[in-house]
């Protein structure tokens, strides 16, 4: 994939373009972990077309131009979303169905940020609702080897990077993809959590089974304002009132952050 990122990390911690698979520990699940990363999806389009409409393309219809025709937006509904790749028969040039595999957008900063006391991220232009905004890239964990490191984390009092993005289909847990960029990461691991999020996550597949975390603008965030997601996911969100104490200072602030979940 040619990603075109050149942040830099404030930290001296390995800056990766996109997630990567966590060291072998040797367990059945790392192994079916290991599968799905090294598997391809043999979902390919015989567009020759833009792969705007589903109707035509199989993974099409989830992206759509700005009124100034300038970048592709999210749709509201669209979720899951599946972008065409290398082995499909669209040009890359033409295809409107390629967006998170280019990369993080442009003119973003990693800044001391007033409101949560640590480093997040802003934005120096404006960005338009259903924007791509960046990758939550860092080391694809298995729900053991994350419970492990959360009781870490929580002995040593340090900050959570793990997420975890739940997958449902109706009612029922179909897939859940756990990263962890506290070593290796991308600008993703920066932004904070809010209660009141200007963006939301969406899982993202391309060309492999385990989705990336996609970070969009959930409405028109102008220049200079922190982005900020909501760390318990897309509709995934339990009210908790005995995790860390919110700094996030939205009027309608439920005063603690997210747990993380992780299910068996
Ligand atoms: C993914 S990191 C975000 C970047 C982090 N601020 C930094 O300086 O690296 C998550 C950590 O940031 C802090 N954080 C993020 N959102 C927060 C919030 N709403 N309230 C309090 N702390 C928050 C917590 O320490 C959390 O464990």
């Amino acid at each position: 994939m040619a990603f075109n990122d050149d942040y830099e990390h404030p930290d001296s911690l390995e800056y990766i373009l996109e997630s990567v698979l966590m060291c072998n520990d040797k367990s059945l699940e790392f192994n079916h972990l290991a599968d799905d990363y090294n598997s391809v999806l043999l979902n390919q389009c015989l567009c020759n077309g833009d792969c705007q409409k589903s109707e035509i393309c199989p993974h099409g219809g989830h992206y759509e131009y700005s009124t100034d025709g300038r970048e592709l937006l999210l749709k509201k509904s669209s979720n899951p979303v599946i972008e065409c790749h290398n082995l499909c028969k669209c040009s890359k040039n033409t295809c409107s169905n390629r967006l998170v595999q280019n990369g993080p957008r442009k003119n973003l900063e990693i800044f001391d940020s007033p409101v949560y006391g640590s480093k997040g991220v802003r934005t120096s232009e404006n960005i338009p609702r259903g924007a791509f905004i960046c990758e939550y890239a860092g080391e694809l964990l298995t729900s053991h080897e994350a419970k492990r490191r959360l009781i870490i984390n929580e002995e040593l009092g340090s900050m959570n990077y793990v997420l975890v993005l739940n997958e449902y289909t109706s009612e029922k847990k179909q897939q859940v993809t756990i990263v962890d960029p506290s070593t290796r990461g991308n600008i993703g691991r920066y932004i904070n959590h809010s209660c009141e999020p200007n963006c939301h996550i969406a899982a993202v597949r391309i060309d492999c089974p385990i989705p990336k975390i996609g970070i969009f603008a959930a409405r028109d965030i102008p220049a200079r304002e922190e982005l900020c997601f909501h760390y318990g996911g897309e509709g995934q969100y339990k009210r908790v009132n005995d995790g860390k104490t919110c700094l996030c200072a939205a009027p309608t602030c439920t005063g603690f952050m997210p747990n993380t979940e992780i299910g068996q």
